[in-house]
C-alpha cells in the first residue's frame, strides 16, 4: 500500500478568503431571491386582486412572519445587488488583485450587515 495516502480535507477547519466568502454568498442569495420572489409575487397579486386581499397582504406583513420574510428578502437582494455591483467593477479590470479583491469584499459584507440591520430597524 502507498505510503503517502491522500487526506480527506476537513472542510471546518478550512478558512475561507472574504472574496470566497463574497462569492458563496452571492450565490445564495440569488437562490433565496428566487424563492423570494414567490413570496413577493404571491403578494402583489393578493393585493391587488380585491380590497380584502390588500387588507389581506398589509395584516400578513404586520405580522412577525411577514416582518422576516420582508428583511430577509430586502436582505438577500441589498447583498446581491452590492455582490453584483462588485462585479461589474471586476469586469471594469478592478479589485482583481488579492488584496484589493479581498478588500472589496469585506467592504460590501459590511457594508450588507450595515444596510440590513437598517432595513430591520426600520421595517420592523
Ligand atoms: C430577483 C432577482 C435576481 C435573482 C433571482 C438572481 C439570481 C441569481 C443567481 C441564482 C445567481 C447565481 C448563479 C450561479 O452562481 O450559478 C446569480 C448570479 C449573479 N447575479 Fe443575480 N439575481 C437577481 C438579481 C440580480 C441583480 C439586480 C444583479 C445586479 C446588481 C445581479 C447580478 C448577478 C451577477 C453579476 C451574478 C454572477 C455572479 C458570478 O459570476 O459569480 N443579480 N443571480
Amino acid at each position: 500500500m502507498k505510503k503517502q495516502r491522500p487526506v480527506n480535507l476537513q472542510i471546518n477547519t478550512i478558512s475561507f478568503p472574504p472574496a470566497a466568502v463574497s462569492s458563496i454568498l452571492h450565490r445564495v442569495t440569488g437562490v433565496a431571491l428566487f424563492f423570494a420572489l414567490i413570496f413577493v409575487i404571491g403578494a402583489w397579486a393578493v393585493s391587488v386582486s380585491s380590497a380584502d386581499g390588500f387588507d389581506c397582504v398589509v395584516q400578513s406583513l404586520n405580522g412577525w412572519f411577514g416582518k422576516v420574510i420582508a428583511i430577509g428578502t430586502i436582505s438577500a437582494l441589498t447583498y446581491h445587488i452590492l455582490g453584483g455591483l462588485r462585479h461589474m467593477v471586476m469586469d471594469l479590470g478592478h479589485w482583481e488583485e488579492l488584496g484589493s479583491g479581498n478588500n472589496s469584499a469585506k467592504a460590501i459584507i459590511v457594508l450588507w450587515v450595515v444596510l440590513t440591520v437598517i432595513a430591520g430597524v426600520l421595517v420592523w
